[in-house]
């Protein structure tokens, strides 16, 4: 058996993560951790998160980034589920330690420097390792990440518009002076478990929010290979992503064109359904597929696309998986779907 590490295990991603590597055929839990000040620390794993009760027995360790050697020591490999500011540091040390890291965060997922301080509002410390870094959308980079030790997992609407948005680049079906448009809606898990006035019962509504300036807006473009229109949206919902991506194809195209981009792109990925209709968040919600379907109106050239994800699974902890199971010889679906 693998064995690995959760740090961030109180938070919500951390949970789910915990939750698919307990009944992971090939990997098992070595230790869950939270930081060194943490409120929960030394509490039971299933104490904050009820639905593992007598499943995941395990304590909740507090650990500053200095005790990361000695974890690496203990597992074959790391996975952060920690805030971005937090895991520039410890993936560092991880790699300085010869560890695997599989950082959710997005500490790891932009090149630039400058646009790093933009959207996140910090100087990279580590500006080496970003180029060592391989960017874990497990449909599309499964060679780069299964021979790296620095797997920098997607972000959740990054996820959802990229898998719409890539079998369409590749085909060069994009008409590239029109930019895509994506309006996306999250649930409010995507906020993370941490008590925000913004994700209280009693304010969450529906409204746009990071409107043309969100951190995922940069991370798409790079990551696409051609600029968008990003607009996130925070639903009164728990889990789940809905993004309607609005596109124009270059001159000439039809359907037939885009219905073979996206069976060629994902022939043989299980995890991503092409769908015959319209996808819905209770379709994907507690599983880790994307879910595509799309229609072309030839009178505009215009395409609409609709993806869906579950932000905590897809969006975070069983893309991650995917990574490791790529990254340490598996299925990409091992453990996630049989
Ligand atoms: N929620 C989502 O849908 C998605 C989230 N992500 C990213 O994944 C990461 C985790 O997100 P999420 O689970 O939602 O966040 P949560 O706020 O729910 O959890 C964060 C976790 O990190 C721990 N933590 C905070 N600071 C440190 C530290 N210095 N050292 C060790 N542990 C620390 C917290 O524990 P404590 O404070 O108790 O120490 C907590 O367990 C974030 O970077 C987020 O941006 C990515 C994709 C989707
Ligand atoms: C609803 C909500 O607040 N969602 C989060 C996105 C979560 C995510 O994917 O995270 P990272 O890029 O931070 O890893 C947000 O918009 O900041």
């Amino acid at each position: 058996m693998i064995r690995v590490s959760i740090v961030g295990a109180s938070g919500y991603t951390g949970a789910e993560l915990a939750g698919i590597i307990h009944k992971h055929p090939e990997f098992e839990i070595a230790g869950l951790y939270v930081s060194e000040n943490s409120a929960d620390a030394y509490k039971a794993f299933s104490a904050i998160h009820g639905q593992f009760a007598y499943q995941i027995d395990r304590t909740l360790i507090p650990i500053s980034e200095n005790q990361i050697p000695k974890i690496v020591a203990e597992c074959d490999a790391l996975f952060l589920c920690t805030p971005h500011e937090a895991s520039v540091e410890m993936v560092a040390k991880v790699i300085a330690s010869g560890g695997v890291v599989f950082d959710l965060s997005g500490a790891y997922r932009l090149s630039d420097l400058a646009v790093i301080k933009q959207y996140y509002g910090f100087s990279h410390k580590h500006p080496d390792l970003l180029t060592q870094a391989v960017y874990g959308l497990a449909e599309w980079n499964s060679a780069n990440i299964a021979k790296t030790n620095l797997i920098s997992v997607p972000g959740c609407y990054p996820t959802a518009s990229l898998s719409a948005l890539k079998p369409l680049k590749e085909a060069k079906l994009i008409d590239t002076n029109v930019l895509p448009v994506i309006n996306a809606t999250s649930g409010v898990t995507g906020a993370g478990r941490s008590a925000k006035l913004s994700s209280s019962f009693c304010e969450v509504s529906l409204n746009p929010y990071g409107v043309l300036n969100h951190r995922h807006q940069p991370e798409i473009t790079e990551h696409l290979g051609n600029p968008v229109i990003f607009t996130p949206h925070l639903g009164n919902f728990k889990r789940g992503i809905l993004a309607t991506i609005t596109l124009k194809l270059v001159d000439g195209a039809n359907l037939n064109q885009v219905n073979a981009a996206y069976a060629t792109a994902y022939e043989g990925k299980s995890l991503v359904r092409l769908r015959q209709a319209w996808p819905s968040i209770k379709d994907v919600e507690n599983t880790p597929f994307v879910d595509l379907h799309w229609e072309f109106d030839p009178n505009t050239g215009y395409l609409v696309v609709v993806s869906a994800i579950d932000n905590l699974l897809k969006g975070a902890a069983s893309q991650a998986v995917q990574c490791a199971n790529l990254r340490f010889g598996f299925d990409s679906g091992r453990g996630l779907i049989q």
